[in-house]
């Protein structure tokens, strides 16, 4: 990766530790970063991994799902990791869907779930230790 990545981090409620667990055992390669997350899941992953400098932005339903789409759009987060809840339904679908469009159009990397996180991580990993 030519420079710092910055990473957008979410978990729907049914998912947070899920997370805060995956971030535990990624947190070398996320320090290395720049991490965004919505208001509620940076705070539980702060929790987690009191090494990692994350940035908070508002709660997904008020409004953190916009704020991480307005920022793939401006260029300044190159990957998401959102842990997904498929089984309750969201006051806030739509700004789920659009975040999840914009990473579609800009073409980053996306992991909606634990299985796809970990194998993007180590390839992250793999490509600063490679640059380094
Ligand atoms: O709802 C979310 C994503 O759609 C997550 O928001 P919080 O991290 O504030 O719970």
């Amino acid at each position: 990766m030519p420079e710092k990545a910055c990473i957008a981090l979410i978990a729907h409620d049914q998912k947070k530790d899920d997370l805060a667990d995956f971030a535990r055992s990624y947190e070398t390669v996320l320090a290395k970063c720049r991490i965004v997350a919505t208001g509620t899941t940076g705070g539980r992953v702060q929790e987690a991994c009191p090494s990692l400098d994350i940035t908070r932005l508002k709660s997904g339903p008020l409004g953190g799902d916009q704020q991480i789409g307005a920022l793939i759009a401006t260029g300044e987060v190159s990957m998401l990791i959102f842990f997904v809840d498929p089984l309750t339904a969201m006051p806030h679908d739509v700004d789920v869907k659009a975040l999840m469009r914009l990473a579609t159009v800009y073409d980053i990397p996306m992991a909606l779930n634990r299985a796809t996180a970990e194998p993007l991580l180590a390839y992250t990993a793999g490509q600063m230790a490679a640059s380094a």
